[in-house]
């Protein structure tokens, strides 16, 4: 079946999957945020701000204007940083079709209200309309999707009937999309996995090796997972793509942006900054705000979390969060 898509969100992520969506002969709009960018866009067929060197599909439409983005659209994929969604489908509700399958590609935890993605789709949609909400997470980084290199995803839905429309929608043979029924589970690892690809980074960055990142990567996994079960999500969805998946490719890909930021702080650059120089977005120094106050408030234990946020918030040094890691009271491992 082919879609009528509004893309929301014209990021290095909103943009690769606007252009599959495109090559796969859905019809497409793309939504951004930046005026500028639709005019260079229309004129180029490039993204230069967020994916430059990528030829997009000569079929995809671009505007500034979310009325036109939705006017008639069977699907609906936003890809807007996660702090920026509630603002985003607050804006949006009007002009979405009511019928509409509504996916979202965000990976974050609301600072001010320690919401989940989904959690703020369902505050804002009427129940009808949050029925058709999915999330699609996995391990992707955009610039590889772009040039069509192999990669696996998850589409979470509460109904298989959407995620099996997802799945159809976006599958290609070189994006395999699998589906999953643990909306919860899917978006925390995405969330998460963030944080602890920072740490990763922190790690790199003070000139760690191989041990350290292994370390970070299994125990910022049995963190996750504890969240996730006091959250009411599925333990074997962190064994899976969106959790262990992502976790792995963020920890220790050269594209991720959230390392590349922990590799910068581990080198002795203050996170003021590293962000003043960025305009892509690192999703996880927001989240270890919000993963931490969510775990404090949840009363579940997620050491990494702790020291990430006194890192990042507090001003702590790398090399004393580490110390302090490495010399809390022994444990047995499944604990
Ligand atoms: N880039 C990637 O490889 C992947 C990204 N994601 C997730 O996708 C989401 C979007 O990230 P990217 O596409 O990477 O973004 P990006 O970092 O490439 O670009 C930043 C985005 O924020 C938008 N923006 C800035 N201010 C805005 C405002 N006031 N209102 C609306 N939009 C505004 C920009 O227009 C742009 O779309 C994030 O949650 C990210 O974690 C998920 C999987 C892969
Ligand atoms: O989510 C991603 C890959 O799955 C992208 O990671 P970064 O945001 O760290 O670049």
């Amino acid at each position: 079946m082919l879609e009528k898509v509004a893309v929301i969100g014209a990021g290095s992520w909103g943009t690769t999957l606007a252009d599959l969506l495109a090559k796969k002969g859905h019809q497409v709009t793309l939504w951004a945020y930046e005026p500028e960018l639709v005019v260079t866009m229309r004129e180029t067929r490039e993204n230069n701000l967020f994916l430059p060197g990528i030829t997009l599909q000569e079929s995809l439409a671009f505007t500034n204007d979310l009325e036109e983005a939705y006017r008639g659209c069977t699907m609906v994929l936003c890809v807007v940083p996660s702090q920026l969604v509630r603002r985003v489908i607050t804006n949006s509700l009007p002009f979405i079709p009511k019928e509409a399958v509504i996916i979202s590609a965000s990976k974050g935890i609301e600072v001010d209200t320690l919401a989940t993605v989904s959690e703020i789709y369902q505050q804002i949609l009427p129940p009808e309309m949050y029925a058709n909400f999915a999330a699609l997470s996995g391990p992707s980084f955009a610039r590889e999707v772009a040039q069509e290199m192999p990669t696996a995803v998850a589409a979470a839905a509460a109904t298989e009937a959407i995620a099996r429309r997802v799945q159809e929608a976006f599958n290609t043979n070189f994006f395999r999309v699998y589906r999953n029924s643990d909306v919860v589970g899917v978006e925390l690892g995405g969330a998460i996995k963030n944080v602890i690809a920072i740490a990763a980074g922190i790690s790199d960055g003070l000139g760690f090796g191989s041990n350290t990142r292994a370390a970070l990567i299994t125990r910022g996994l049995a963190e996750m997972t504890r969240l996730g079960l006091a959250m009411g999500a599925q333990p074997a969805t962190f064994a899976g793509l969106a959790g262990m998946g992502d976790l792995v490719l963020t920890c220790t890909g050269d594209l991720s942006r959230n390392r590349s930021v922990g590799i910068q702080i581990g080198q002795g650059r203050s996170l003021d900054e590293i962000l003043g120089e960025m305009r892509m977005v690192a999703e996880g120094v927001k989240t270890t705000e919000s993963a931490y106050n969510l775990a404090k408030k949840l009363g579940v234990e997620m050491p990494i979390i702790d020291q990430m946020y006194q890192m990042l918030y507090q001003n702590k040094p790398a090399r004393e969060a580490v110390l302090e890691l490495m010399t809390r009271n022994l444990k047995a491992e499944g604990a």
